[in-house]
């Protein structure tokens, strides 16, 4: 049934999982004092600790090379010099025993001379360094520690650290559960502090079920500037991230529709934001008509555009999509469709697009006398975006869009996996050539046996263009 129906796994964007920066290495060196436990306000000297490391005493003349060669056990940790100085037992740096250096390894590869692997072992002996391990006593500070080992040492015992943040310029975004909920000032401050270039946490407060799709949130560290600059895929953006709807994790998606454009096609885009797919379109000498509803984000385009030096190619709108699509596009459609270039209908407001669908349902009147009939019309290229939570997805996906249109799609469209948002809903991409039995009508309502019987006839040229172009 859904032969033609194609599932594109490849691009999910995977979620960022954990708060960590590092991988997670030598959790074994670091026993937090117990006085951290608890803490809700940021004692940074309060993490210090003196940790007994295992060493290897190398000669200077040979330093380099062995400690090359030692790589994948020297210890590592932020901030940390792994080559140290020996020192007398006062602690005082020892000048008798200038020629040498000690290389601090890592306690979970080396525990004693027996370690080392092979190869190691092997250029110890050729470069004449003994292979006795030593103690060193290293002090640890708070600039050592990962994030995930503060955070493990503060919140309480057993519960999880873990929580995804995304970047969006110089902010860093939360969704922290309710358990880290009175720790969440002393995490703001510790992702800052271990994310060079962060210099604001927020917090989510609420679920992005406003119309305008923008998070509620609450600052947890650092500056309160909203104002992000962003760049995604060559493109700059900038826009008050609490007042419009910004997501890093459709930069492929993005990307993935604006590689099917062509110099001088139309872009409309419904649902444009701030303007991810508007302003490359433009930047790649398309026509673009954007519309958003969100006044601020519509001032945020508008921006985007002057700042890209793309406002000329950029008409834009503040309007309901419907309106916009019942207004201003029907307006131009029949001189675009008389053109050769391709006209693209983007609408990516998923939650609620496919629904949308129904705006294009007899937006161009009755049928044209037959006579004028001209089967390789160039009708709108349609990409539009649905969430799923059923099991056969795209299925869903390509039902819903049927329903407003009144009118099977089964054959003509494809369905792209954008990316996986939660357990158990894919974002999905469906996209088709517009029927022009959709477009041409003279009711908008319930007239789907009509519209499809008067398709039939078109539909041995709807699939040669189909196999001609795959993107659609
Ligand atoms: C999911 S965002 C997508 C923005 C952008 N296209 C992107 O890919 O990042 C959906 C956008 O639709 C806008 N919106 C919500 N309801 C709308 C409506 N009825 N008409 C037009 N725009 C609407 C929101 O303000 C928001 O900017």
């Amino acid at each position: 049934q859904f032969a033609r129906i194609y599932l594109q796994c490849s691009s999910v964007v995977r979620s960022q999982k954990a708060m960590t920066d590092q991988p997670q290495t030598d959790l074994g060196l670091y026993k937090p004092p117990q006085t951290v436990r608890g803490m809700t306000e940021l004692d940074r000297a309060a993490f210090s600790q003196t940790v007994s490391v295992p060493a290897i005493r190398i000669p200077t003349s040979v330093l380099n090379k062995v400690v090359k060669s030692l790589k994948k056990v020297a210890l590592q940790r932020p901030g940390l010099k792994r080559v140290v100085e020996e020192h007398n037992e006062d602690g005082n740096k020892d000048s008798s025993k200038g020629e040498h250096r000690l290389l601090l390894l890592d306690p979970n590869s080396i525990t004693s001379a027996d370690s080392f692997g092979s190869e190691e072992a092997e250029a110890l002996t050729a470069y004449g360094v003994p292979q006795e391990i030593q103690k060193y006593q290293l002090k640890l500070t708070y600039e050592n520690l990962k994030s995930e080992e503060i955070l493990r040492a503060v919140l309480p015992e057993g519960q999880d650290v873990t929580s995804g943040f995304s970047r969006v310029g110089h902010i860093a975004h939360m969704n922290l559960r309710d358990h880290q909920l009175p720790y969440r000032k002393l995490i703001g401050q510790v992702i800052i502090d271990k994310n060079p270039g962060v210099t604001c946490v927020v917090n989510k407060t609420n679920t992005i079920d406003s119309t305008y799709r923008n998070f509620q949130m609450e600052v947890l560290a650092g500056e309160s500037n909203m104002v992000a600059k962003v760049r995604e895929n060559g493109v700059l953006y900038e826009f008050d991230f609490s007042l419009v709807y910004w997501n890093p994790r459709l930069s492929t998606e993005h990307e993935r529709i604006v590689s099917l454009l062509q110099r001088g096609d139309t872009v409309v885009d419904v649902f444009a934001g701030v303007g991810p797919f508007a302003i490359p379109a433009a930047h790649r000498g398309c026509e673009v008509l954007a519309n958003d509803l969100n006044p601020e984000s519509f001032c945020w385009l508008q921006h985007n555009a002057k700042l890209n030096k793309v406002d000329r190619k950029i008409t834009s709108f503040n309007m309901d999509g419907r309106d916009f699509i019942r207004g201003p596009v029907r307006e131009r459609l029949p001189a675009l469709m008389k053109g050769s270039q391709k006209i693209h209908v983007v609408m990516n407001l998923p939650a609620l697009a496919l629904e949308f669908l129904d705006a294009f349902r007899g937006l161009l009147g009755p049928e044209p006398d037959q006579s004028l009939f001209c089967p390789d019309d160039n009708l709108p290229q349609v990409h539009c975006y649905g969430f799923s939570k059923e099991d056969d997805a795209q299925r869903d996906v390509v039902e819903r869009a049927e329903v407003s249109f009144k009118l099977s799609l089964q054959g003509w469209c494809s369905v792209h996996l954008v990316r996986n948002v939660a357990p158990n809903k894919e974002m999905m991409c469906v996209s088709f050539t517009l029927p022009r039995g959709v477009l041409y009508s003279t009711h908008t309502q319930d007239r789907g046996k009509r519209l499809s019987h008067s398709l039939r006839p078109l539909k041995a040229s709807w699939m040669a263009r189909w196999h001609a172009s795959p993107d659609v």
